[in-house]
């Protein structure tokens, strides 16, 4: 799915009043009833909601909200912050709809001190009153993407209020106070902002949700289509994807009754040390779970019974040294090489390293220590070439080490385009919403994974899967994108089993499921 930005959306939306057609309160029902059907689906009657509505059109969907919530039996009460003197027109049509239902009661708010007597202000009474109440979910539905400059005065209270309520905050379609375009934040002024444990936003993320200094505000981020028209978008330019299973699936190539192993390719990967022997063995058993029809694993020679034992399934190559890799073997048979999770920096394996990746020819995926080694070279050795079809899959860490320190992530992102241009490869810039920047400086941001996967061990895993989809023939770009998507759900699988504490890289490996997914 295209990334835009709000002019685009707000085109978007005028588009489809125009096109489908349909009337824009009818539009905002679409956009409150999504909302609404989210909510049945996850709170029971024994929540009740209190709704923060601004005058503009975010606060039209709140409004929306409370009156279909009510018509499911649910307590409703909302609360109109008088912040300014206009209010949009489908702002005000659903205030009027709204008096047709009296068991909503409407407490405006025109100054801070009257927030203390609002309802549920007290959490611990709850608990000593059964009858004061239910546990309360807040809607904030102050603001969305209207804002223009940083909040103040009254709205400003509110948003701390909400904060400091203690309750579980959803926002609908951004958290109240945070610019959705990322060019328009700055942490330095935008201070006052709705922190949502959940963010329902409309049809598209938008584009400062996939930073981590802004989009950790959203919390957990739901997409809900509200059905703007599909014409729209072949005409729009946009060199931002958001990767989505409509995006995967079509990029999957099916396995035929006839194939054999040859045909899904030789993998290589060179991975592990001593102490590190796991990373390698993590990176094995991902890349044969991703498809390769054969695996060797080029290893120091005292990890050689190690690897034989714990993947049986792959063929074991010793290298000329005992403890770290010195690449004493050649790439050549391989269809795809995977290289560098757990190999160490010692100066032995630089060298080799260095030889190795001169001599490659094949696609390459490079890992951990792997991108540490080749940020030297690239430094020492001005005229050193990162090898052609190479995908580089660094965490921030590494990234800078490659790229320099950036003072945000925004500008970080700045710094991986450019750093995928300048040496033509792909660069996947590992996260919440991991990036992959293609040379020609489109961005794909991942929609797949979860914290439990912030582990040891996890980054192995992706190296392993991109590996085996660049042994089976996928193109860098295609092989990156299903690692980096299937990688994510794997981990959003073993997150669904078990606490997300409890997660460790060698579960995500059990759930790779790298097929068309009906769900
Ligand atoms: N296609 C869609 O995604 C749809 C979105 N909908 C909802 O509409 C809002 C955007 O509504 P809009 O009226 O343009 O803006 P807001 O409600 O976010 O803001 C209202 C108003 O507030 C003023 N304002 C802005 N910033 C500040 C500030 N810092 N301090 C004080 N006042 C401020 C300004 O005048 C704004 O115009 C979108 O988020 C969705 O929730 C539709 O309902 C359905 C289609
Ligand atoms: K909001």
């Amino acid at each position: 799915m295209k990334l835009l930005n709000i002019q685009q959306i707000r085109e978007w939306d005028a588009f489809t009043v125009r096109h489908e057609p349909v009337s824009s309160p009818d539009l905002m029902e679409r956009a409150g009833r999504a909302c609404t059907d989210y909510l049945i689906r996850h709170f029971s009657r024994e929540y009740a909601f209190l709704v923060f509505c601004g005058l503009g059109n975010n606060g039209g969907d709140g409004l929306v909200i409370a009156r279909l919530l009510a018509g499911y039996g649910y307590r409703v009460d909302v609360v109109v912050l008088k912040h300014a003197n206009r209010r949009s027109d489908d702002f005000s049509l659903n205030l009027k709809r709204l008096e047709n239902v009296p068991e909503v009661p409407v407490h405006e708010v025109v100054s801070g001190d009257q927030l203390a007597a609002l309802p549920g202000r007290d959490k611990n009474a709850e608990m000593q009153e059964p009858d004061s109440g239910s546990r309360m979910v807040i809607i904030d539905a102050l603001l969305g993407s209207g804002i223009s400059k940083p909040l103040e005065g009254l709205l400003a209270e509110t948003v701390n209020y909400i904060n400091n309520s203690g309750r579980q905050v959803i926002s609908i379609d951004v958290p109240t106070g945070l610019p959705a375009d990322i060019e328009q934040w700055n942490a330095a002024i935008y201070k006052n902002l709705v922190t949502a444990h959940t963010t329902l936003t409309f049809q598209v993320p938008k584009t400062s949700f996939l930073f981590p200094d802004a989009g950790r505000f959203c919390g957990t981020l739901s997409v809900l289509d509200i059905g703007l028209h599909t014409d729209f978008l072949p005409g729009l330019s946009s060199d931002m994807e958001y990767i989505d299973k409509a995006f995967i699936d079509p990029l999957i190539k099916p396995r035929h009754k006839f194939d054999h192993k040859g045909n899904f390719g030789h993998a290589l990967l060179v991975a592990g040390s001593r102490g590190k022997n796991g990373a390698a063995i993590l990176a094995a058993r991902a890349c044969l779970r991703s498809g390769a029809g054969l695996l060797s694993v080029g290893v120091p020679q005292h990890s050689y019974p190690i690897l034989q034992t714990a993947v049986p399934e792959a063929m074991v190559l010793p290298d000329n040294s005992d403890d770290y890799p010195v690449f004493s073997f050649g790439p050549g048979k391989y269809t795809a090489v995977g290289v560098g999770a757990g190999i160490g920096t010692e100066a032995k394996t630089l060298e080799g390293y260095k030889r190795f990746l001169q001599a490659l020819r094949k696609p390459v995926v490079i890992d951990a220590d792997g991108l540490n080694l080749l940020a030297g070279l690239l430094k020492t050795e001005p005229g050193f070439r990162i090898p052609e079809n190479s995908v580089l899959t660094p965490h921030v860490k590494e990234f800078s080490r490659l790229a320099g320190e950036a003072g945000n992530s925004y500008e970080r992102f700045h710094h991986l385009r450019e750093f995928a241009a300048t040496h033509q490869a792909h660069v996947l810039l590992k996260g919440a919403h991991s990036c992959l920047a293609a040379p020609d400086g489109t961005c794909y941001f991942n929609s797949t994974g979860n914290p439990a996967m912030a582990k040891g061990g996890s980054g192995d895993v992706l190296t392993g899967m991109i590996t085996a989809l660049l042994a089976q023939g996928y193109n860098p770009r295609d092989a990156a994108l299903l690692g980096m998507y299937f990688h994510g759900k794997a981990g959003d699988s073993a997150a669904r089993k078990r606490p997300a504490s409890a997660v460790i890289a060698s579960d995500i490996i059990e759930e790779i499921s790298i097929e068309v997914s009906t769900a």
